[in-house]
């Protein structure tokens, strides 16, 4: 028991009196217990009790009659439970459980009625007698500063927030339409026509019929006027911005009544005359409560627990997005203020643009941050797939704990700095706008205009966004600046404690940090360590010390030979890690959004090489340097160079010729190895080959991508198509081809300065653009961008990296596309092509787990087997790959293969079989390839359009469509 008021033969209006006299007392009791309170009158006498719900099971403070008497049923279930647990156990019981449960569980068999204190605007009471029904039970409700008495019907599940609509006041308060008043919070500047305004601050807007008053949060009348058209007042709605007496309003939003009348909308800005007296009340009534719970360190202090004590926004608004309270421990921690609990609620202006799984994830990224999920760790892993968002969610986060907190309302963080790879700075930019618009917050992005001394000077921006080039080169100046936040996106490359970046990003002292990546990290232990290590400093321990508890026995336990008792240690270990550190990493796969996005037609479109390339490919096979390799003298890498120049020829003729001449004039041709590759090459090319005369059919890959533009550009004209390379200089070749056809493009790679490139996404986005064609490296901008712009996204080239392809081919099946998306990946029959393809959809490509972006062909081993198989040029299939397969059709017709299960988005994790988890960004496998639809280019009636026009060229296709619908 908490506090006590006596009383004796109360009649509804003396309890009304009562309630209200307690009412102060219940709320600093509510504040600074985190708990809610339930007054239990017993002989005439009101005991307040502060109850955790979550304790008796009920997961939040009940909003009807009918969840009253739920948890009034609770309570008693739980006080029989604790007794007769008390029994069992006859131990020291009692000091074990708080006071208050105590106070319940002795008092609960003589409860006749109880009130339910709701927050402090709300009192509630109920005849909570077990017969009572639904529908016959009398409620009344009491509102503070209006001390009218209202008789409702109580209805089932009747949400108190909407009762005021069905109650029948007694002493009614209602004002006819006419001279309705409403109220707005608004920002307001002097009227200019300045494109960039500045808003001078925060006000209060009060319609009342045809006239309106504007005061400051002072509470003074800044602005007046009188005569306005009653139905441009009357449509008044949030963000709308309007001209009044001078002054440009943008109406931010509604203000209820009673927030007018108590005087709490005035609090936001400062001391409002109306807490003052309001702290003063309490102090003259009462005792000081809080001794017993915790004791203040100062007046002020005390003070200020009672300012800002409502949360920004209506935690019981419909559809609110409310932030766990701090529990007891998290107080003891962090609240050594004793400052009051205040919900931290999602501004519902971003609440609504939120999908469900952006919700669950600023609920987490809040409770990583706030050191809720893992003691005092403040750290955080987002890394959901590719396009699901993962920007909104952290927008959402900095805006609520930049203007909120759990304690006193004081806001958590005061200035963020993010982190993000050259072409996405804008990009944040852009998305902060997008979903916050200009005024609510200030972002600063640093580039070549916009020095970092800017921000540092100026105490006008709370958000810095820099790219990790910029970073390492302003550190000195950043290392001055507190940042409380710290988001690191695209983060994976973080990967290595000992490179530059991690090192300086360390250096910052934050702690409050998140990484986000739509890369997978568990598959290489040691950069999970560093990634982990990274958001969350030493709770894995030291790398030695997490190499020999977790890596070697995973590790062994995951090779052939290991024995039962390592493959149980291995799987244990995996577990408890995933364990651990699930509790700050979440990751969601692409199918949470798979339904709000339109089909997706995926096609593995297998090109026929042109003759010369046939002849090239056949010289290269033959060179001393590739014999070399398959004897296995592999000192100074010859596989590499060979590799590499196997690329270049199916990509297209000309780029070796460049090469070959290249070499001839510098320095390096002594090298023996590229000197045994190219000898007698040039001699296959036409004696008069000019290389900037290169023509379409030299590349049966080039021939197919002129074919597929022609007809995406007739049979599609208002579509546009983003063109991925891996290589510049192939970007230069199908520049090229668009100027040869006249098709207008933009272009994106490695040497497009940072500053334009948001700008030329932006561009080609536009529905304004003529751009058809986005050319774009996938190394500079693969990760990241939204290309939604473009419908059609074609691989010229492939990666070892499957995660390369993969972030390419995400940059335009993502929210805000409109149409199908046709996604054409383009190899070359019989060669290299198909075995790197092979290599990132086998089981055996993946045992390396190579699925992380940074990692080339230098990193990976090949064994003398796989280069004999890399080295072979088969002329005759019409797809090896298929092959393979171990597919019986012969492809021509449709084929789908039915053998094996249907295809299944379920793959391993790497941290143990057990945990195995959906992960969509994994290539898929070969089976799941084989369920595929597949035919041959030979096979008659493409129903596909597109295919049935490059099919000339085309040895062997794979489709498969997600999210399919009659439209293509
Ligand atoms: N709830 C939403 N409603 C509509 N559009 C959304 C929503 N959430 C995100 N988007 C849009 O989806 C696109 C992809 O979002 P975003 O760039 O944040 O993805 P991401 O998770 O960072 O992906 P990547 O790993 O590729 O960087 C953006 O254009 C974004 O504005
Ligand atoms: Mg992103």
């Amino acid at each position: 028991m908490v506090g006590k008021a006596r009383s004796s033969n109360f009649t509804l209006s003396e309890k009304l009196d009562l309630l209200k006299l307690v009412k102060p007392y219940v709320k600093i009791l509510e504040e600074h217990t985190n708990k809610h309170s339930v007054i239990v009158e017993k002989n005439r006498c009101w005991d307040i009790i502060a109850v955790n719900y979550n304790a008796i099971g009920v997961d939040r403070p009940p909003r009807t009659a009918q969840g009253l008497r739920t948890l009034y049923k609770r309570l008693k279930e739980y006080a029989k439970q604790e007794l007769l647990q008390q029994k069992e156990t006859q131990s020291d019981f009692k000091s074990n459980i708080s006071e208050p449960t105590k106070k319940v569980m002795e008092m609960i068999p003589q409860i006749s009625s109880f009130c339910l204190v709701r927050d402090r605007n709300h009192i509630q009471s109920a005849n909570l007698d077990e017969e009572a029904q639904a529908g016959t039970s009398s409620l009344q409700v009491m509102l503070d500063h209006r001390p009218v008495a209202i008789t409702v019907e109580v209805k089932q599940e009747e949400d108190i927030h909407s009762a005021p609509k069905e109650i029948t006041v007694s002493k009614g308060q209602e004002e006819e339409p006419a001279s309705l008043v409403k109220y707005f919070s608004v920002v307001w500047c002097k009227a200019s026509k300045k494109k960039h305004k500045k808003w001078e601050g925060d006000a209060i807007l009060i319609v009342k019929g045809k006239s309106f008053t504007l005061k400051n949060l002072d509470g003074k009348d800044i602005g007046r006027g009188i005569g306005y058209k009653f139905k441009e007042l009357e449509k008044i709605e949030e963000g709308q911005t309007m001209m009044i007496g001078g002054k440009e309003i943008e109406v931010m939003g509604v203000i209820s009544p009673d927030d007018f009348s108590s005087g709490r909308c005035f609090q936001l800005g400062g001391k409002s005359p109306a807490i003052s007296s309001f702290s003063q009340t309490i102090k003259k009534c009462f005792s000081n409560p809080l001794k017993s719970v915790c004791k203040p360190s100062s007046k002020e202090n005390r003070q200020n627990s009672f300012q800002n004590c409502k949360p920004r926004h209506d935690p019981y608004a419909p559809n609110s997005l409310v932030m766990l309270r701090p529990d007891d421990n998290h107080q003891w921690m962090f609240n050594k203020n004793c400052f009051a609990i205040v919900d931290v609620v999602i501004d519902p202006h971003l609440v609504r643009h939120l999908r469900p799984h952006q919700k669950e994830g600023i609920i987490f990224l809040y409770e990583c941050v706030m050191g809720m999920r893992v003691n005092g760790r403040c750290g955080a892993i987002l890394a959901d797939e590719m396009g699901l968002g993962k920007t909104l969610q952290c927008i959402s986060l900095i805006w609520t704990l930049q203007c909120q907190g759990p304690y006193g309302g004081k806001p958590v963080i005061k200035k963020t700095l993010i982190v993000t790879p050259g072409s996405l700075v804008n990009n944040w930019r852009k998305e902060f706008q997008k979903w916050l618009g200009s005024e609510r917050i200030k972002i600063f992005t640093v580039d070549q205009d916009h020095k970092i001394e800017e921000f540092t000077k100026s105490s006008f921006y709370s958000v810095l966004i820099i790219s990790y080039e910029m970073l390492l080169r302003s550190l000195d100046q950043i290392k001055n600046i507190k940042f409380d936040l710290l988001i690191c996106d695209e983060g994976h490359r973080l990967k290595n404690s000992a490179i530059k970046t991690t090192t300086a990003l360390i250096s910052l002292s934050c702690e409050k940090r998140i990484i986000l990546t739509g890369t997978p990290i568990q598959n290489d232990l040691q950069e999970f360590f560093a990634l982990i290590d990274f958001v969350n400093p030493g709770i894995l321990g030291s790398l030695s010390s997490y190499r020999k508890i977790y890596e070697e026995p995973i590790i062994i336990s995951r090779q052939p030979s290991a024995s039962e008792e390592e493959k149980e240690l291995g799987e244990r270990r995996a577990a408890e890690l995933t364990c651990l550190t699930g509790l700050f990493i979440l990751r969601r796969t692409q199918e949470v959004v798979n339904k709000y996005l339109p089909p997706k037609i995926e096609n593995v479109v297998f090109c026929r090489p042109g003759t010369l390339q046939i002849a090239l490919y056949r010289k290269l096979l033959n060179s001393q340097a590739v014999r070399f390799c398959l004897q296995g003298l592999l000192e100074n890498s010859p596989h590499l160079i060979c590799i590499g120049a196997l690329k270049k020829l199916c990509n297209h003729p000309c780029l070796l010729f460049s090469s070959i001449k290249e070499k001839e004039c510098s320095s390096t041709w002594d090298k023996n190895e590229e000197r045994s590759l190219y000898e007698g090459l040039i001699n296959v090319f036409p004696a008069d080959y000019n290389p900037l005369m290169f023509t379409e059919e030299e590349s049966g890959k080039l021939q197919v991508l002129s074919k597929l533009l022609s007809v995406i550009h007739e049979l599609r004209p208002t579509e546009k198509v983003v063109l991925v390379s891996n290589y510049t200089q192939t970007l230069n070749i199908l520049q090229e081809v668009c100027k040869r056809h006249g098709y207008a493009y933009t272009r994106l790679d490695g040497q497009t300065p940072i500053s334009q490139r948001q700008q030329i996404v932006d561009g080609f986005n536009s529905k304004y653009s003529s751009d058809f064609i986005f050319l774009l490296s996938s190394k500079a901008g693969g990760v990241g961008l939204n290309l939604i712009g473009g419908s059609h996204l074609i691989l010229y080239d492939i990666d070892w990296n499957p995660a390369t392809d993969i972030q390419a081919m995400s940059r335009v099946w993502r929210d805000g596309q409109k149409h199908p998306v046709h996604i054409y990946r383009l190899l070359t029959t019989g060669t290299i092509e198909e075995k790197i393809y092979q290599r990132q959809i086998s089981k055996q490509g993946l045992s390396g787990a190579v699925v992380d972006l940074t990692k080339t062909s230098e990193h990976i081993q090949f064994s003398v087997e796989e280069l004999k198989n890399l080295f072979t040029l088969h002329e005759s299939s019409r797809c090896v790959t298929h092959d393979l397969l171990d597919c019986e059709c012969t492809g021509e017709k449709d084929h789908t293969g039915d053998s094996l299960e249907k295809f299944s988005v379920s793959r391993n994790c790497q941290l143990g079989p057990h945990q195995q988890k959906s992960d969509s960004l994994k290539p898929l496998s070969m089976s799941q390839l084989k369920q595929w639809k597949h035919f041959s280019g030979d096979h008659l009636n493409l129903t596909d359009p597109f295919l049935e026009r490059i099919r000339e060229n085309v040895s062997f296709f794979f489709q498969n469509i997600t999210n399919q619908t009659t439209a293509m």
